[in-house]
Order: C-alpha cells, then sequence, then structure tokens
C-alpha cells in the first residue's frame, strides 16, 4: 500500500519542507518539491522503480547508497564506477572517458546511457538507485529517449561546497580526478549543468533533498524518512 509522504513523515512537513530549517547550500528551492501532491501509486507502470541520485563531487551519494542498499536492497549503479569499470576494461572508450574524467567534464551521454542500459537489462531487479546520473540535460534526455522511463523519485544530496572539496581531497581512493584542480572544475560542471537539472526534477514535484552536512548516519535517518514516507520498496 502506498501513502502520502507528507502525512507520514516527521522530516516532511505538509507546509512542503522536507527538512526543517534547513538552509540549503545552494539556495535551493526546497519547498518546490513538495507543491505537487506526490502521484497515489509509486509505480503505475510496468518498467522498474527508479531512483536517481544527485548531488555534487563528495556530497556523499556512493556512501548513502551502500546503505540504502543494505536497508532497502535496491540495486545500485553509479556512473561513475561504471565509466570507471570501462576505463579499466580497455575498451574502445577508454581513453575518451579517461581524459574526460581528469577534466572534470561529463562523457558524451551515448557512453553513459548504454552502460546503464546494459546493467539494467541483464539485472532481475526491479528498484534502482542509479547514482551520479544524471549530471546534464542532455545525460537527462538521452536516457529518457534511449530507456523510455524517468525516475520516480530524485533524491539530492546538498552540501556545501568547501565540504565536498574536503571530503574528495580526503576520499584516498587514488581517483585521478580528486585532486584540487579537477575538483574546482567538477564542482563549475555541477553548477552550471546538474543544478539545472535537479531545478527540473523540484518542478516535476520529485526531488527529495537532503541536508548533506552531519554524520553518515544523520543523513541516512533523511533518507530513511523519505523511504519510509513513501513505503515504497521494503514491500
Ligand atoms: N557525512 C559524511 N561526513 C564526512 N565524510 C563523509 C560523509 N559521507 C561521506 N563521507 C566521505 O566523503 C568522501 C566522499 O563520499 P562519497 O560517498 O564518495 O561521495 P560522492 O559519491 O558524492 O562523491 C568519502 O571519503 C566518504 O567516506
Ligand atoms: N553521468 C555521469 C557520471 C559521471 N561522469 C564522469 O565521472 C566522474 C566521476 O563521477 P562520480 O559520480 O564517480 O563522482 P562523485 O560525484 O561520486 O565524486 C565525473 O566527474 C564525470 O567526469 C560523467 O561523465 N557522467
Ligand atoms: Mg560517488
Amino acid at each position: 500500500m502506498w501513502r502520502r509522504a507528507a502525512s507520514l513523515s516527521p522530516f516532511i512537513s505538509s507546509s512542503g519542507s522536507l527538512i526543517r530549517n534547513h538552509q540549503t547550500a545552494y539556495n535551493f528551492k526546497i519547498w518546490e518539491s513538495f507543491t505537487t501532491e506526490i502521484p497515489t501509486q509509486v509505480k503505475g507502470g510496468k518498467g522498474p522503480f527508479i531512483c536517481f541520485v544527485l548531488g555534487g563531487p563528495g556530497s556523499g551519494k556512493g556512501t548513502q547508497c551502500a546503505k540504502i542498499v543494505k536497508n532497502y536492497g535496491l540495486t545500485h549503479l553509479s556512473a561513475g564506477e561504471l565509466l570507471r569499470r570501462e576505463i579499466a576494461s580497455n575498451s574502445e572508450y577508454g581513453t575518451t572517458i579517461l581524459n574526460t574524467i581528469k577534466e572534470g567534464k561529463i562523457v558524451p551521454s551515448e557512453v553513459t546511457v548504454s552502460l546503464i542500459q546494459k546493467e539494467m537489462e541483464s539485472s532481475d531487479s526491479k528498484k534502482f538507485l542509479i547514482d551520479g546520473f544524471p549530471r546534464s540535460e542532455e545525460n537527462r534526455a538521452a536516457f529518457e529517449r534511449i530507456m523510455g522511463a524517468e525516475p520516480d523519485i530524485v533524491l539530492f544530496f546538498d552540501c556545501p561546497e568547501e565540504e565536498m572539496v574536503n571530503r574528495v581531497l580526503n576520499r584516498n581512493e587514488g581517483r585521478v580526478d580528486d585532486n584540487i584542480d579537477t575538483v574546482r572544475k567538477r564542482l563549475q560542471v555541477f553548477k552550471a549543468l546538474n543544478l539545472p537539472v535537479i531545478n527540473y526534477y523540484a518542478r516535476r514535484g520529485k526531488l527529495y533533498t537532503i541536508n548533506a552536512v552531519g554524520t553518515v548516519d544523520e543523513i541516512f535517518e533523511q533518507v530513511r524518512a523519505v523511504f519510509a514516507a513513501l513505503k515504497l520498496v521494503t514491500e
């Protein structure tokens, strides 16, 4: 059974703000997410449930996705991981992808969507967590065109820039893009190309903005509130 979020979660007020007293890092209009009532059925059609996970570099997407997987059993597809795997496999696109990532730019959408498509089509899962995608309007349009699907919900991990920079520089995963020059570029790309996508989903009433400052567990409590309120993936 699916119920409206507004009446269920302490984090989601009926006046429309997801996290009370939360000043967003990008002066984001989080109330927009709730000006549209959430549909009475989360998944009306035949396709799988799709949750996009967005946020700047180092905002904690991957960390929170791991907890979502553990608690709710969604299948996690990280666009960045799929691209890094492609580089490691010496595919024909490997060099282009590597150079694009080093520059902090966005890999052509057809490449990324086809990697996501392959994973989704070879999986039996009915619920996907797609992390770090769509990074641009072009990504978004390509996914809709190629997959013929839209996300059911979008989580946005909203984090101040300096916090993101600190986290990335301390990530220690040996990534070619975790250095100060590339991070600065990625932040510019995030603001120029990804914020418009986030705004788009806010206007569509699909966006859930999470305050990404705090401990991992504190942040996950906000995520839990969204999933609990939607009652969509635990049954
Ligand atoms: N709430 C948090 N507070 C401090 N550090 C965090 C938090 N969440 C994640 N991190 C750390 O910050 C870095 C970036 O997190 P990650 O999940 O990889 O972010 P993203 O996927 O958005 O780039 C990692 O080293 C991670 O361990
Ligand atoms: N949809 C995507 C996702 C990632 N990428 C590339 O992969 C890089 C790393 O993405 P990521 O999602 O692993 O990075 P984080 O935000 O997790 O730090 C991005 O900076 C882009 O260069 C892309 O081009 N298109
Ligand atoms: Mg990540």
